[in-house]
């Protein structure tokens, strides 16, 4: 468990320490149950919101990458969805999608919240991952600011055991707190080192190579998400039909002309999205908008419509327009 204290002292340590060490750069992706914390450390280590956060499960539909810029690595961050026993075709294809992530990234960091008892779940996604040999695996204890030592330390012991069990080591084990920034920047310095030599692979600010597009979306997504039944959110896609600046506007006061659509399951799910007198969905918009016009930096006229896809998680050419 050397990584609960410092850098570990490894030769790449050694080299950083003398300015020697060579530049490195690839990719890393969280995975966990849902709402195990991925998308908020995701945040937390690019510094900026990029991936969407709700506290409610399996929100993370896009494999949405965070890139986090240091001096001596650079770290690309794959947040995929979680592995879920499949119940739809859009299940199934979610699963896929996370195995291949996993098989492609230089380095996995397993995420378990310090707050939840490790249960068949976790125990479920750490036998499919003892699978993938060569990829260095870190256990991450996520949220434990929720928790006392005591339980930390019990849970560093749970997953630790898990590892044996499995027939495998972690690479290293790490308590973070997303929230509260603790050992953010540590799990940073554990996870450089592993990562293969290369240059930058993407230009300096660049945060994320998700296009706008699929990140507006995702950001009306998750503001259409807050505060509806539970059956719900898995009913929700949202498709960006258009983005143009406003035509006749003067230089120095751009409009971004934003038009997107809110797609729902059944015809009854409508009054639900735009509530009372439309009053949801006008709600949706404002806080989306202010969302949007932060990452993209200009100020935006949202024009959002709701449209009924009939049973789109069942229906292969649905999915693929919805961009899965
Ligand atoms: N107290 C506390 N809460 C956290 C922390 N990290 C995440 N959370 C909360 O846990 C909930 C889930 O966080 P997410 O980051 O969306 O979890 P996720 O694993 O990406 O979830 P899925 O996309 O559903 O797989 C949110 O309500 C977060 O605010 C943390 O360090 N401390």
């Amino acid at each position: 468990m050397g990584a609960m204290s410092v850098r570990p002292d490894t030769e790449a340590a050694a080299q950083q320490a003398a300015g020697t060490a060579p530049h490195r750069a690839g990719f890393a992706c969280f995975v966990g149950r849902p709402n195990a914390g991925k998308s908020t450390l995701t945040n937390a280590l690019v510094g900026q919101k990029v991936a969407i956060t709700s506290n409610r499960p399996q929100t993370t539909r896009h494999t949405v990458r965070g890139i986090v810029h240091r001096d001596d690595a650079q770290l690309i961050l794959v947040d995929t969805p979680g592995l879920h026993k499949p119940r739809t075709l859009l299940g199934e294809r979610l699963n896929d999608v996370v195995r291949t992530t996993w098989a492609e990234v230089d380095v996995i960091g397993f995420c378990l919240p310090a707050d939840q008892k490790l249960g068949p779940g976790d125990k479920y996604i750490v036998k499919e991952l003892a699978g993938i040999k060569k990829t260095p695996k870190i256990a991450i204890i996520t949220k434990t600011d929720l928790v006392d030592s005591k339980q930390l330390a019990e849970q560093l012991l749970a997953v630790s055991r898990l590892g044996e069990e499995l027939g495998f080591e972690w690479a290293e084990i790490i308590p973070v707190s997303a929230v509260k920034d603790t050992q953010v920047d540590l799990l940073g310095d554990l996870i450089a080192p592993l990562l293969p030599e290369s240059p930058p692979l993407y230009p300096e600010g660049d945060l994320t190579d998700e296009p706008e597009m699929v990140m507006v979306a995702e950001l009306i997504r998750e503001a259409a998400l807050e505060g509806v039944r539970d059956e719900l959110p898995h009913s929700i896609a949202v498709v960006v039909e258009e983005m143009l600046p406003r035509e006749g506007r003067p230089a120095d006061k751009p409009l971004l002309d934003i038009h997107a659509n809110v797609y729902i399951e059944r015809p009854s799910q409508k009054g639900i999205i735009i509530g009372p007198k439309g009053k949801r969905l006008k709600d949706v918009g404002t806080k989306s908008r202010k969302h949007i016009e932060a990452l993209l930096g200009t100020p935006v006229f949202l024009d959002l419509h709701v449209k009924v896809a009939k049973d789109w998680q069942r229906d292969p050419k649905q999915l693929r327009k919805l961009g899965f």
